[in-house]
């Protein structure tokens, strides 16, 4: 489900006029449908009912405290990169003891905010880094709970620079040392050895790469706990979205058009395909989903500028720009762009570029896109935004970072107010 469509000829999140946020609140804006990401969170968990299991939400993929809150409260837990998504989590209502932290370079400042603060496990990428802990631990006088991440080298068939569990990829430890890891690991006096670990890629939207990766890691993980007492395996993220046709896809008649081979992934063809090698081996299975919950929850508004006819092409000027959602520029990410005026028959279809105001090249949101056509002071829509969009937004060119909407049912509340450019240069000193 996602609660984005056409209703009256404007476009809708639930019962809330995106015409109406974009007037009221201004553009660039993110708006996120609450509906949609409880909706995603319950349909997973009910997928996985078959297995003892957790939900731990990918925080980097949407952090807003608002958005933490709301699956905090469906009794998500949280898979966290850094001190600082840790001090998010807790600060907006969620339980550290349901948090587990990944990243192949965590400091010592965040080893220890993490161990004070209680977390669930350290999800450990080298063994360099479980000798650190374990040092850390050793100076507070506490035991840390460590995950080793395995790198089983499975592809993950998706974008190079989004794939983690290959051999080349800088990700956990290779298949092939994982064990003698877990043994030196579990000499260490300061650390409990509580799970494992893998993540192989995100945006996958095959389910054989998840199949290939659970045959071969869960008996590694059996030996494990058997070995060392292990209590969880987490399979990490990765499910993917659909990103085109992401209006339509939400409907039960486009899925109800497509054979079950040819449908994108869904947690339910996730499910079949993983819980076979999971449900048997007594330990807590975890997943870390990000884009999955967060993606097709959020759309991103820009108003569109100007319009400018070359000799080549058409470019509709917006202004958003690759500082606001930076996906197309770094992996070709492609989202599907609609305008908020719902187009009528008459409307007529032309070939263009949407690009934004940054003084890059590759500042654009498509390119040779055939779309409904839309007028100077429309306002479009950049569908399936709301994971990886505002979380990535920088103050290039010195823009302000886009305001966030949140909507529930008819209610739309701004989660975070629009940055202005005096806050970016509070934020500076001029050495005068
Ligand atoms: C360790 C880990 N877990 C979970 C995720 C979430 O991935 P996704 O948003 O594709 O579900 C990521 C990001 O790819 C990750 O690095
Ligand atoms: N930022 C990426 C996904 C990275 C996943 C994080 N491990 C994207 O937008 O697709």
């Amino acid at each position: 489900m996602h609660s984005f469509e056409y209703k009256n000829g404007s476009l809708f999140c639930e019962d809330v006029d995106l015409q109406q946020i974009a007037e009221e609140y201004g553009t660039p804006s993110y708006v996120y449908s609450a509906a949609t990401l409880r909706d995603n969170y319950t349909r997973l968990d009910e997928a996985l009912t078959e297995l003892d299991h957790g939900i731990e939400y990918a925080v980097k993929a949407n952090s807003n405290l608002s958005v933490l809150k709301l699956l905090a409260d469906l009794g998500s837990g949280f898979d966290i990169v850094s001190g600082g998504e840790l001090k998010r989590v807790i600060a907006a209502g969620g339980d550290p003891a349901k948090c587990t932290f990944a990243g192949v370079g965590k400091t010592r400042d965040e080893i220890v905010y993490a161990i004070e603060q209680g977390i669930y496990c350290f999800n450990a990428e080298s063994e360099a880094e479980v000798a650190f802990i374990d040092k850390v631990a050793g100076e507070l006088g506490k035991k840390a709970p460590v995950a080793i991440r395995v790198n089983p080298n499975v592809d993950a068939k998706t974008h190079k620079y989004i794939s983690t569990g290959k051999s080349e990829n800088k990700f956990g430890v290779d298949f092939e040392f994982i064990e003698a890891a877990y043994e030196r690991a579990s000499k260490l006096e300061n650390i409990t050895l509580r799970g494992l670990q893998m993540h192989i890629g995100s945006q996958l939207t095959d389910v054989k790469p998840f199949i290939e990766a659970a045959e071969k890691v869960a008996p590694l993980a059996a030996r494990l706990k058997e070995l060392y007492g292990i209590e969880f395996f987490s399979i990490g993220g990765g499910v993917g979205i659909v990103y085109s046709p992401a209006l339509a896809s939400g409907s039960t008649e486009w899925w109800e058009s497509h054979t079950e081979e040819a449908r994108p992934l869904t947690p339910e063809r996730y499910a079949v395909g993983v819980v076979p090698f999971l449900k048997d081996l007594g330990l807590k299975i975890l997943v870390e989903p990000g884009r999955y919950i967060a993606g097709n929850a959020g759309v991103m508004l820009t108003e569109c500028l100007y319009e400018k006819k070359g000799t080549a092409k058409t470019f509709k000027v917006v202004d958003a720009g690759m500082n606001d959602l930076i996906r197309p520029a770094l992996y070709e990410g492609h989202h599907e762009i609609v305008p908020v005026k719902e187009p009528t028959k008459q409307t007529p279809h032309i070939t263009m570029d949407v690009v934004g105001p940054i003084c890059e090249t590759g500042d654009f949101f498509c390119q040779n896109r055939d779309l409904p056509d839309f007028a100077e002071g429309e306002f479009i829509a950049l569908l399936s935004s709301g994971a990886y969009g505002f979380v990535m937004a920088s103050n290039y060119n010195t823009r302000g970072l886009p305001a966030e909407i949140l909507v529930d049912g008819d209610s739309a509340r701004v989660i975070r107010p629009r940055q202005s450019v005096d806050a970016i240069l509070e934020s500076e000193i001029a050495n005068l």
